[in-house]
């Protein structure tokens, strides 16, 4: 994955977040706003473009990008190598130690934070500062929700609308991660926030499970696999209990999943007889259907209104996204709203990296990132925004500006 390697003197910020299933990184890079292609002149120009006033106070302000990547934790030496061949953790935080001598500290979340401590200390010299992982989702979807123009949407009928979130109205909301396993946090706030239940049948159910019986290699070839399935050759309707009818009485129509995979019970044919596209299609509408319930239930719980998807597992895929939102809808009659998020899989990661905020680390600490709505006068001169279509994928970044102390 090339991610344009910009120059290690201009990289700072580097946050892991190591989950069960992926890995993902992001850093920032400042923009060379000097630049004309003269290293001399390069080398001469004030690190920071430019000052604006933060209350009393005039802030200095980096602009730049956002930078985000992902490896399978199973290849976490492609993660290593990436950041060591762009050398990512050069232009990190140092902390302690004789000058020169420093200890070079990485902002890092999730499990394998503390799995893989002692690898990313022995080949990059590394040290992972490592920062609760609900936390950092928490902090990640915060601060999506709040910096990044267009980053929540609803997906309902196929049609995918943004919503405009507002700051002063966000809260509470219930915060659904679908990772290898699911986490359902409900947000009161920065910082506020209770762990409210889980599942532990998530992403990487779907993605073990989906191997085992389809034979798949990849996780897109899977997703590409449903894409093209038909659930109703495995999954048992109402209508095949109840001889084509609707079960009226409960609002059940003929359509509706009694049983998923209740097919294979009397079809009398092994895994290899069902189509692998039909299999990957259930399973996938199983997961998310099963998803979306609990999620429903949790929001009802404590009445939330509010239900924002995250985790690599939804993958902006439509047959995810509308089986999660007709599930929300269909049990909470319309009350509640499945929202999604563009930067879906950067929760955790993205929380890490404004943690070094938290800490005071380094001499370049991120004080904040700010969006340029184009509606709003009182953000004007800074931006975070991604592609204009709206469309996003992983290998993209984002323009922002930093503060800095
Ligand atoms: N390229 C991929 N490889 C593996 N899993 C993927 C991939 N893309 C999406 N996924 C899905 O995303 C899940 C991992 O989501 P993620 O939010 O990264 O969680 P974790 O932190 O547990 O790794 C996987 O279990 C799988 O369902
Ligand atoms: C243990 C985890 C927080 C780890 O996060 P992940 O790597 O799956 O993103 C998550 O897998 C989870 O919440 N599992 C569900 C456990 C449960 O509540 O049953």
């Amino acid at each position: 994955m090339d991610h344009g390697s910009p120059s290690q003197e201009h990289v700072s910020h580097l946050a892991l977040d190591i989950g069960g299933s992926l890995t993902k990184l992001d850093y920032f890079s400042r923009n060379n706003e000097c630049s004309n292609g003269d290293n001399n002149e390069e080398k001469s120009c004030s690190k920071e473009s430019l000052l604006v006033s933060n209350g009393d106070k005039k802030c200095p302000v980096l602009q730049g990008r956002l930078h985000f990547a992902k490896f399978e934790t199973s290849k976490i030496n492609d993660c290593l190598e990436f950041i060591q061949r762009n050398q990512l953790h050069l232009g990190g935080c140092q902390h302690g130690g004789a000058p020169g001598n420093e200890k070079r500290i990485i902002k890092a979340t999730g499990g394998g934070a503390y799995k893989n401590a002692d690898l990313f200390k022995e080949k990059l010299g590394i040290f992972l500062d490592k920062e609760d992982e609900m936390d950092c989702l928490v902090a990640g979807a915060n601060f999506l929700l709040k910096a990044v123009h267009e980053e929540a949407y609803t997906y309902i009928d196929g049609r995918k609308e943004f919503v405009q979130i507002d700051r002063d109205d966000l809260y509470p909301y219930l915060l659904v991660n679908i990772g290898s396993g699911v986490s359902m946090i409900k947000v009161d706030g920065d910082g506020k926030y209770e762990r409210v239940s889980g599942t532990n049948v998530g992403g990487g159910t779907f993605w073990g499970l989906g191997r085992l019986l389809t034979k798949c290699e990849s996780f897109d070839e899977l997703l590409e696999l449903s894409h093209r399935g038909n659930n109703r050759v495995i999954d048992m309707l109402v209508g095949d209990i109840y001889g084509g009818m609707d079960y009226t009485k409960f609002g059940l129509s003929s359509t509706t999943i009694a049983s998923s995979f209740g097919k294979a019970i009397s079809d009398n044919k092994e895994i290899e007889d069902y189509n692998a596209e039909d299999v990957a299609r259930s399973l996938l509408r199983m997961i998310s259907n099963n998803i979306g319930q609990i999620s429903y239930l949790n929001a009802l719980r404590f009445g939330l209104k509010r239900i924002f998807f995250g985790g690599f597992f939804i993958r902006g895929h439509a047959y995810t996204m509308d089986t999660i939102s007709v599930g929300v809808n269909f049990w909470s009659k319309g009350e509640a709203k499945a929202l999604f998020l563009r930067h879906e899989g950067f929760l955790g990661a993205l929380g890490a990296f404004t943690s070094y905020e938290k800490h005071g680390f380094g001499d370049s600490i991120v004080r904040q990132l700010v969006q340029q709505s184009p509606l709003s006068a009182s953000h004007a001169g800074y931006k975070i925004h991604g592609p204009l279509n709206g469309e996003w994928n992983d290998n993209e970044s984002i323009e922002c500006s930093v503060y800095v102390n």
